[in-house]
């Protein structure tokens, strides 16, 4: 998990929407759309705090929707300025952890994927600064009065936001381009003109900016296709897993990625984690994608020896694509021997982190068979798992 902040912002007044008023409180399925976009950070884990750039007129009504909405997050409001580069400034001025990440998201686009978020952060730990854009499908033209110019569109990519840096960095971009007079029409440019690389992250189309009435026609049907989907596919979705490693001498036995001590060791293609298989194939039945042996086969010579904490993460990512965070884990170790309990808090640890997801969604039991059948001659041990997947969108 890597925590960081959100900078939402919502003080512009949406004067291409032609609503009447500040987009931000146009309803979208008798919700207002900032409130889409606040639920997508609150909805997110990994989202410590949220500061919510408001236009200082517009505190009382904003501040009502939030009361409304009983938000678990924290949200700080603050006042935004007259471009959209200084309601980031005023954003960035307010937010408390210097020390994580800081996304800067237009509180217009109410459609972005947690996956999307969670490799922005991964990405500007490494990079520092990063953003989410897709490739241009349009030809794209320059005009210079009647003479057209064609860019080569290979190269060329629509930026969207969360843009995401660390926070001296950013701070420093708008400091810089505060004293330069430069006004970009968006961070990452900031950052750019300091000479600065910034690592793209593909986003998706349906990450839309709503900016003109017809966007509001497309967020809708957007939104009912999205309802319909979570309708047909389920809310929540369960699954089951259960697997069995024979113990024998010279293997490690490696359970719940962690290397147990013990005179004997799971026997297996893999490293024969009996445990993180069980979360695998428990998690591969709840999304209905068959279990660990069709995703892994162990006629592959590429899962000799495996590391199963890594066939897991793949797993987690099939989860994740198909729009799936952990509601919660259970989970049983059945072994005689070795004793479980020194390494259960490790293992949750283990597991959570996999799973992207706080340790408190994550159960690690274990029991003996009281010497009865094969776990009880201590020949083998068991696991199984249950878990509960809920659906983002
Ligand atoms: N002074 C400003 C201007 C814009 N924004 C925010 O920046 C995001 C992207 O800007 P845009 O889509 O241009 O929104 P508006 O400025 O509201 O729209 P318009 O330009 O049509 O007035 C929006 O969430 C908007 O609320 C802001 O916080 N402060
Ligand atoms: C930051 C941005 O969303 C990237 O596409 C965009 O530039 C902001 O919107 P605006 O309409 O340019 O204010």
């Amino acid at each position: 998990m890597i925590d960081y902040t959100a900078i939402v912002l919502a003080a512009g007044q949406g004067k291409r929407m032609k609503a009447g008023k500040n987009k931000q409180f146009l309803l979208l399925d008798d919700k207002p759309l900032i409130i889409h976009t606040l639920s997508v950070f609150e909805k997110d884990e990994w989202c410590r705090e949220i500061v919510l750039v408001i236009n200082e007129r517009e505190k009382e009504s904003m501040q009502s929707l939030l009361d409304a909405h009983s938000f678990k997050t924290v949200i700080r409001l603050t006042a935004g300025g007259k471009e959209r580069q200084d309601s980031v400034y005023q954003g960035l001025k307010s937010v408390s952890n210097k020390t994580i990440p800081v996304f800067i998201h237009d509180g217009a686009r109410p459609f972005v994927e947690q996956s999307h978020l969670h490799e922005l952060a991964k990405e500007t730990m490494e990079h520092e600064a990063a953003l989410l854009a897709v490739p241009v499908t349009d030809t794209i033209k320059q005009r210079h009065g009647n003479k057209l110019t064609t860019l080569d569109r290979t190269t060329l990519w629509a930026a969207q936001t969360p843009q995401s840096f660390s926070y001296p960095l950013i701070l420093e971009a708008h400091e810089q381009a505060e004293q330069a007079g430069y006004t970009g029409t968006d961070d990452a440019s900031l950052v750019e003109r300091m000479g600065r690389d910034v690592k793209v992250v593909q986003g998706s189309y349906d990450n839309m900016k709503l900016t003109t009435p017809e966007d509001k026609a497309k967020a809708l049907s957007h939104l009912s296709h999205k309802n319909n989907k979570a309708g047909d596919e389920g809310m929540f979705r369960i699954g089951q897993g259960f697997d069995v490693h024979q113990l024998a001498e010279g293997r490690k036995c490696i359970i719940g990625g962690v290397e147990i001590p013990y005179e004997k060791g799971l026997l297996g293609h893999s490293d024969a984690d009996v445990l993180l298989h069980t979360v695998a194939d428990a998690c591969l039945g709840a999304i209905g994608e068959g279990d660990i042996g069709k995703h892994f086969p162990d006629t592959d010579e590429a899962y000799k020896d495996a590391d199963s904490s890594k066939l897991l993460e793949d797993v987690w990512q099939l989860v994740q694509e198909k729009g799936y965070s952990l509601g919660n884990l259970d989970c049983t170790v059945i072994a005689q021997a070795p004793k479980m309990a020194p390494y259960i808090e490790e293992i949750r640890k283990n597991i959570a982190a996999l799973l992207q997801a706080d340790i408190s969604r994550v159960n690690v039991k274990a029991t003996t068979t009281e010497k009865l059948g094969f776990p009880g001659r201590g020949e083998g041990i068991a696991s199984q798992a249950v878990v509960l997947l809920q659906n983002d969108n």
